[in-house]
């Protein structure tokens, strides 16, 4: 898959105080990545690095083979950002709006700003005064705006903040169809339920580093569920199945065992301990949530 950003070693220090540390990430062509963090996790500092608002200290930031250190031209060229909240001209209509922003670029072909009208799905309402949008409809504005020279990165910071859950769902669908026709999407946010119906990859950042990078399938599933078994000698089966598995992980709390680790089979563990001896009365997994990951991985706090 082509690289469309890659993010190598970066650093930012505020005061002498690192918001963002040695920081690395490759996101793909049509990925949809979603920064997840608690609050002062560096997400935003990282996010301005990205869109040229801010400049790393160290490391390198390159968008589609543009290093922004060097070729900054050329880098911005491909990307399109929201970043903070987007401002309008209120007394003018949405489309009158989009007209503007197309001047500003000179790349904009005929038939684009219908286009990225039907994208966000602001049809029916492209000539009412911007003043009587609501909020979801100025973010499918601003969204419009942002997306009309064909930006390959698409780079959103926290875009769900303050809208109700069918403006929530509608960004949704939008951001999904655009990835679908090749968009590389980075989104920001500090809500776990949206990112993980959103994004096809979490990255979870903490204290300016990313502690975790996984498709939203896999962090929900194996990754962090554990396989709980109940065992008659669990001194012995602990011994066993360390001996006989590498990079597992278990905990024991009396008679039950939580073994964790990556590709673990129920039945594989079952068999293992009971050819060695060991009496096993139950065998099930303990699911552990995205949620509940994110928990563990950032110690908890600051999240919705
Ligand atoms: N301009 C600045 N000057 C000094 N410190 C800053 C500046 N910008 C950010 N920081 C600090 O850097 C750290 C990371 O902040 P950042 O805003 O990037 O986090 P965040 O993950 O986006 O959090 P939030 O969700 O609250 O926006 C915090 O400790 C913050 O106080």
């Amino acid at each position: 898959m082509e690289s469309i950003l890659s993010i190598e070693n970066v650093s930012k220090y505020f005061g002498g105080k690192a918001a963002v540390e040695q920081f690395s990430l490759s996101v793909g062509e049509g990925e949809i990545f979603g920064l997840l963090g608690p609050n002062g996790a560096g997400k935003t500092t990282l996010i301005k690095m990205i869109v040229g608002h801010l400049r790393v200290d160290s490391g390198s930031i390159m968008v589609c083979g543009h290093a922004i250190g060097q070729e900054f031209e050329a880098a911005m060229s491909s990307v399109g950002a929201i970043v903070e909240n987007p401002a309008h001209y209120l007394y003018m209509s949405g489309y009158e709006n989009l007209k503007l922003t197309s001047m500003l670029h000179t790349d904009v072909e005929r038939g684009r700003i219908r286009e990225v009208i039907e994208q966000t799905g602001l049809q029916s309402r492209i000539h009412d005064k911007v003043k009587r949008y609501s909020l979801g409809m100025r973010q499918r504005l601003a969204l419009a705006q942002t997306i009309l020279h064909r930006p390959k990165l698409l780079v959103l910071d926290e875009p769900t903040n303050g809208l109700d859950p069918a403006g929530i769902k509608d960004l949704r669908e939008i951001l999904q169809n655009l990835a679908r026709e090749g968009m590389t999407v980075v989104v920001s946010s500090h809500i776990l339920s949206e990112m993980s119906l959103l994004c096809t990859r979490i990255g979870i950042m903490r204290s300016g580093r990313l502690v975790a990078d996984s498709s939203a399938q896999a962090l929900q599933r194996s990754q962090y569920g554990k396989i709980r078994l109940r065992v008659g000698q669990p001194g012995e089966a602990v011994q066993i199945l360390e001996s006989q598995f590498t990079d597992i992980a278990v905990e024991v709390q009396e008679d039950v065992l939580l073994v964790g680790g990556d590709a673990l089979d129920s039945g594989q563990l079952n068999r293992m301990l009971v050819l060695n001896d060991v009496d096993v009365y139950e065998v099930g997994e303990q699911k552990e949530t995205l949620e509940d990951a994110f928990m563990e991985l950032t110690g908890g706090g600051g999240i919705a």
